[in-house]
């Protein structure tokens, strides 16, 4: 018999899913969210086959249920739901950033008989809405689930039969260490990459011109301050022990770097550069962590007119799609940069490929 999905939330990550699983399974995908325009553009898009009502009514005859709504409201949800009824075998899981405020209450759940496996898939974007969901996210991404002793086998390979259309790479943490990792690669660098915009904006009073200057680095290393501030004032709270801990940590460090700049100790203030490029130069591209790394394509380009249409055209010509197109540099009489990036290794590899053979020079970095 048909299976059925519901999704609560239905969002960015909640979309996403939701193509995913239809990818590999056909099943019945149930929508609720309590913006009726984004079940309304989740329904014309097939996202959704169905829209619920009710977070009640969508439980009911659900034998996979996803809530991807930002924590704390994920939270409310288990409260709400310990009321309800749910099919006998259900599976329940969620999509949150932080994992064990969310666990410890889906005790909540305890009684109804539905299992509950927590659930972290560690890639997305700064976009939110059903608008930007794809079903390939994940693809090549770490999936954090956090099952308790207690969870049943059967269950954990149920979910994951469900899930595998993201064709993402799971893993298995207890809901603590998932928050000291995540909050050490993915939600205190957000704190930075916001803190650095709220100091170009406390001195653009100042100086008017500042963020027209503010391109390239500036932009790549904030790109995620544009993500959802619900969002992110759910994680940071749900986080709040390990960030703490991770903003005293920093408070130290900027200390001695303070200290460095002010002895001007050449080998010393070397030394701090070359072991941070040495340690990121070594640490893996080819999988997306929770900061996307994309697969970029660096091409060097004389700097003439038509030389991008003349890319684009090659990769065109090849059906090779790009995802994404930036002049790195452009200089009268030197070679700019273009760098492309791509959905997959595949791809990048494909467009090097035919690059290379109409005499582009590429790198990989
Ligand atoms: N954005 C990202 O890159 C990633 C986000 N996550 C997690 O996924 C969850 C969802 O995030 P996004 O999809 O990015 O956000 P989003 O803002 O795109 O979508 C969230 C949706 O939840 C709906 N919603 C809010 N409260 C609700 C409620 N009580 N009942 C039903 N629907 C409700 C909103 O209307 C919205 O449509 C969050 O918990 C976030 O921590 C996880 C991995 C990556
Ligand atoms: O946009 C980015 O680079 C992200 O880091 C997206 C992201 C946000 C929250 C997560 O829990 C996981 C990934």
């Amino acid at each position: 018999m048909k299976k059925n999905v519901f999704i609560i939330g239905l969002g960015l990550i909640g979309g996403s899913i939701a193509l995913a699983i239809k990818k590999e399974h056909n099943c019945t995908i149930y929508g609720f969210d309590i913006q009726a325009e984004q079940l309304k553009i989740a329904k014309s898009l097939k996202v959704i086959d169905q829209i619920s009502d009710s977070i009640e009514a969508g439980v009911k005859e659900a034998d996979l249920i996803i809530i991807a709504t930002p924590v704390s409201k994920t939270e409310q949800i288990f409260e709400e739901m310990s009321q309800y009824t749910f099919k006998a075998g259900a599976i329940m899981t969620d999509v949150g950033s932080t994992k064990s405020r969310i666990v410890e209450k889906s005790a909540a759940l305890l009684g109804s008989n539905v299992t509950f496996i927590g659930g972290h898939p560690m890639a997305g974007s700064h976009k939110t809405g059903v608008e930007a969901a794809k079903a390939h996210l994940f693809e090549n991404a770490f999936y954090v689930l956090t099952p308790t002793e207690t969870t049943d086998n059967r269950a954990m390979i149920q979910l994951q039969n469900w899930l595998k259309g993201t064709k993402a790479k799971f893993v298995n943490l207890a809901p603590g260490e998932h928050d000291a990792l995540a909050g050490a690669i993915s939600h205190f660098p957000h704190v930075i990459a916001t803190s650095l915009v709220h100091q170009v904006r406390k001195l653009e009073s100042e100086e008017p011109l500042l963020s027209r200057l503010a391109a390239g680095g500036f932009r790549d290393i904030t790109r995620i301050a544009s993500a959802s501030p619900i969002m992110w004032r759910d994680i940071f709270i749900h986080n709040k022990a390990v960030l703490l801990e991770l903003i005293s940590n920093w408070i130290n460090e900027m200390e001695d770097v303070k200290q460095l700049l002010e002895t001007e100790d050449k080998e010393t203030i070397y030394q701090y550069f070359y072991e941070a490029k040495a340690f990121r130069d070594r640490m893996p591209v080819r999988e997306k962590g929770a900061i996307p790394s994309f697969y970029d394509l660096f091409v060097d380009v004389p700097d003439h007119p038509g030389v991008i249409s003349d890319v684009t055209s090659i990769l065109a010509d090849h059906e090779i799609s790009i995802t994404n197109i930036r002049i790195l540099e452009t200089r009268e009489d030197i070679m700019g940069v273009l760098r492309l990036s791509f959905r997959s290794e595949e791809d990048r590899e494909l467009a090097k490929d035919c690059l290379e053979q109409a005499l582009y020079e590429t790198s990989i970095l």
